[in-house]
């Protein structure tokens, strides 16, 4: 009996944080094959090895020309910035590669651009790949719809000093879940931060606080807070190690699934 044909994956952002954690898992697991590595024209690193840091040779360079290094592609795994991904989104319409997409920071328009995309190709698209977190998601909305009075809802999200968007993508995510789980619409009931005299709260708002600073991999808490107690819903992660690893999932699910939109709750089969 053969084994089946690996996974060809290609990375974009090849470079970054997530970019680099992303090869090391895909050259590690034995159904998967690194088949390309993209990055901005203007990175240091192109026409390098994409495991050169890892002191390995792949034979894959990094490089910034899409329909060369997306060619031997089934799948493209993208954390880099909205403008990056949607360019590399238009590449994979066209050419019918799946994308697995962990940016985050995009506008409305930008979100609806690749919901157009989806009717052409698999997309899978979350603000956090890790296991914990959907797990959370499911509790937020159990605890929101329990918890639906007298409870003050405030997210608080930290993240390493480098992070360019804030909120962070999964707070803005526990947000749209909690909403929605209480009936409300989150862009009308939404706070991002306090300063000066700001009067009472407002008990439909909730709240959002964001802390930047360190090597902090991402924590999330959500606070329900009432007269006489609170309770705090928490996620840490520790490593990208977590994210990679949910990327390499969310690629396996895509190889071979009809064009759709697609999100780790679908990956993970935690949809209700
Ligand atoms: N969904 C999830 O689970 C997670 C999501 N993220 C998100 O992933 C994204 C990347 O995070 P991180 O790896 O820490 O960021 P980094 O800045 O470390 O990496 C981003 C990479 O993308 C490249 N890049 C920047 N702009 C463009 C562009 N316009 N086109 C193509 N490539 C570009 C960068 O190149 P250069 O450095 O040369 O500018 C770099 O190689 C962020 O949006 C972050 O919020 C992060 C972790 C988990
Ligand atoms: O930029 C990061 O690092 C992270 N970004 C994601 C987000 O914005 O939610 C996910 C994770 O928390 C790490």
């Amino acid at each position: 009996m053969s084994a089946a044909a690996p996974l060809r994956i290609a990375i974009a952002g090849a470079s970054g944080r997530m970019g680099r954690m992303l090869i090391e898992a895909v050259v590690a697991a034995p159904d998967c094959a690194l088949a390309g590595a993209l990055d901005i024209p203007s990175s240091p690193a192109l026409g390098a090895d994409a495991t050169a840091w890892l002191g390995r040779e792949s034979q894959v360079r990094i490089q910034s020309d899409l329909t060369a290094g997306l060619a031997q592609s089934q799948v493209l795994i993208d954390f880099t910035r909205p403008e990056g991904t949607l360019a590399h989104l238009a590449h994979c319409r066209q050419h019918g590669i799946g994308m697995v997409i962990g940016t985050t920071g995009f506008s409305a328009a930008q979100k609806a651009e690749i919901g157009a995309a989806a009717k052409d190709i698999p997309i899978m698209m979350a603000a956090n790949m890790s296991v914990g977190v959907n797990v959370v998601l499911g509790l937020l909305d159990q605890a929101a719809r329990a918890l639906n009075e007298g409870y003050d809802i405030e997210i608080i999200e930290a993240h390493h000093r480098f992070k360019v968007d804030a909120p962070s993508g999964t707070a803005l995510a526990m947000g749209e879940v909690v909403a929605a789980a209480l009936g409300r619409d989150l862009s009308s009931c939404a706070v991002y931060g306090r300063e000066g005299v700001t009067g009472e709260r407002d008990p439909s708002t909730i709240g959002f606080a964001t802390v930047r600073g360190g090597d902090v991999v991402g924590d999330h808490t959500v606070l329900f807070a009432g007269i006489g107690e609170r309770i705090e819903i928490t996620h840490k992660a520790s490593s990208r190690v977590t994210f990679a690893q949910g990327s390499l999932r969310a690629a396996r699910f895509l190889a071979g699934r009809a064009p759709g939109l697609y999100d780790m709750q679908d990956v993970l089969g935690l949809r209700a």
